[in-house]
């Protein structure tokens, strides 16, 4: 039976590194998977994460571009795929809008939540791993690696309201989430993942 599986974190968390190590883990089992990201995931998805990550704009404004990405991918890969059985991973889906526009930026939840129903309101994640670390360890690991985007480049009071945010939704959705530690290392993470994705197979 199909899955849709989500990365999420605050940049530079890990979630990334540990895409290829699942997508192998479920493919070796002989599954069909598809494997995406948000913003982006399609043509016009990736032309407006361009757009999000680099352009300034209303808060208003973000929260209608991610979605409006978001439309756009779930019409034309997560629905498709999962309706032939096929298991999809996304690195980040709508709780990085309640994190990043709700608790980073402070956009009304109920906005987002309206935004949530009109978009997707009969498809969830079946499986959100969160991948968190300490702001200190996650800003670290950006400067060491990239030049960095318009999120990136947020002060700490920022990632401090959307790890907490990320945190609530966790507590929130308890069935959905499991939160990773991510200043364990690569390898003690790949085994706690791999011990998760047994439990769904
Ligand atoms: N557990 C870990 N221990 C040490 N370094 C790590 C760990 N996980 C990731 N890294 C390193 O941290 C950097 C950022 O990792 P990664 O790109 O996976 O983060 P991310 O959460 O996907 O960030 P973003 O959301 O901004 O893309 C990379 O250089 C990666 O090798
Ligand atoms: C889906 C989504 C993403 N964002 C932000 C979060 C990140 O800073 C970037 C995506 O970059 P990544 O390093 O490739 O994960 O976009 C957001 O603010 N709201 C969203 O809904």
């Amino acid at each position: 039976m199909s899955k849709f599986i989500t990365f999420e974190g605050i940049d530079g968390a890990g979630k990334s590194t540990h895409i290829a190590f699942v997508a192998d883990y479920i493919q070796q089992r002989g599954i069909e998977l598809v494997s995406s990201r948000e913003p982006g995931g399609t043509p016009l998805g990736e032309k407006l994460r361009e757009i999000v990550l680099h352009e300034k704009m209303h808060l208003e404004t973000e929260a209608l571009l991610v979605f409006a990405s978001r439309r756009e991918h779930i019409a034309e890969v997560i629905e498709p795929a999962l309706a032939r059985g096929a298991w999809v991973i996304s690195d980040r889906f709508t709780d990085s809008s309640f994190a990043y526009q709700g608790g980073g930026r402070g956009l009304d939840r109920a906005k987002l939540e309206a935004l949530e129903q009109w978009v997707h309101a009969d498809l969830q994640p079946d499986l959100t791993l969160l991948f968190d670390v300490p702001l200190d360890v996650a800003r670290a690991r950006l400067d060491a690696t990239r030049e960095l985007d318009k999120f990136e480049q947020e002060k700490a009071d920022f990632f401090a309201a959307t790890r907490n945010e990320y945190l609530r939704r966790a507590a929130q959705f308890p069935q959905r989430f499991r939160v990773i530690d991510s200043t364990q290392s690569i390898a003690a993470i790949q085994l706690q993942i791999a011990s998760i994705l047994d439990a769904c197979f």
